[in-house]
């Protein structure tokens, strides 16, 4: 039978995204899913299809902030409510603090930090009209501790925990949950597409992500905690220890932190 609830996915075309539209597909959920690939996000509508959801896609490149509350108003219109958000979409980096290019910074803040915002500051009011909704948050380890080649990176999985513990503490009360998302490392094409200095791809699967854990069993564990509201997911092997290390024994993080080699 089909789910009357509505999630839209962003980052829907490839790795966690991908493999969570289908958990959410096989829950029956009605799908909205956004990445900038047209032909990638049809194969994934197709897969969900397949699965037995109702699925529409809306392509956009969230770099652009310009046009992202009508995008949003056409994810609204989509199924006529949002009961469930995944803000996962994201780009990674490749390059250390003086070589990166001021754009690149400033690309990597407004794909993973400030479309987020844009986004919920549009979706936001139409939950709380509902009576509620989830927002899953898509952060990172590297949202807890600094790490090499990756400061803008970082600054953005930072910056969205601070926003996004707020919007829970500001409307727990209009029955509204965030859910923070903290992968460790998942073998996904996020090292490929990371970004280096001057803005060009980095083009290579890193050998730690190649040995990281699968995107589909990360997204069982993604989709559980989505479901049930859980204030925290994280997902990934034993790197997940340096987030307690660092929590712990800040000191010794970092030490840590500064011998990892640069991939
Ligand atoms: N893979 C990991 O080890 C890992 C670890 C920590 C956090 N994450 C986070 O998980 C999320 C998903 O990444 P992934 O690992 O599945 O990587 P991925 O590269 O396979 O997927 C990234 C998704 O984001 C979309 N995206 C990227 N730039 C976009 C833009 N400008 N506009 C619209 N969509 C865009 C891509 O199209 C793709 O669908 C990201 O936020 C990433 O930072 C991944």
């Amino acid at each position: 039978m089909q789910n009357s609830k509505t999630i839209w996915i962003t980052g829907a075309s490839s790795g966690i995204g991908e493999a969570c539209a289908y958990q959410f597909a096989k829950e029956r959920f009605n799908l909205i899913l956004t990445a900038t690939r047209v032909d990638k996000l049809q194969e994934v509508q197709c897969t969900c299809v397949n699965l037995g959801a109702r699925c529409v896609i809306i392509p956009y490149d969230l770099s652009d902030l310009e046009n992202i509350d009508e995008l949003t108003d056409n994810a609204l219109a989509a199924f006529g409510k949002i009961d469930t958000l995944f803000l996962n979409a994201g780009i990674s980096q490749r390059s250390k603090t003086l070589d990166t290019s001021f754009s690149v910074d400033e690309k990597i803040m407004n794909v993973n930090f400030f479309a987020p915002v844009k986004i919920t500051k549009r979706i936001l009011p139409s939950m709380i009209e509902n009576g509620g909704g989830t927002i899953a948050v898509t952060s990172s380890i590297s949202g807890k501790f600094g790490f090499p080649l990756r400061s803008a990176y970082a600054s953005s999985k930072f910056a969205v925990y601070g926003f996004f513990e707020t919007v829970h503490a500001e409307y727990y009360d209009n029955n509204i949950r965030v859910v923070m998302v903290c992968p460790g490392r998942i073998k996904t094409n996020i090292s490929y597409n990371a970004l280096e200095a001057d803005g060009s791809k980095h083009a290579k699967m890193d050998e730690g992500q190649n040995s990281g854990m699968s995107a589909e069993k990360a997204a069982k564990k993604i989709v559980k905690a989505i479901i049930k509201q859980k204030p925290e997911v994280l997902v990934g092997g034993k790197e997940l220890l340096m987030v307690y290390i660092k929590r712990f024994l800040p000191g010794l993080s970092r030490k840590m932190v500064r011998r990892v080699s640069s991939t």
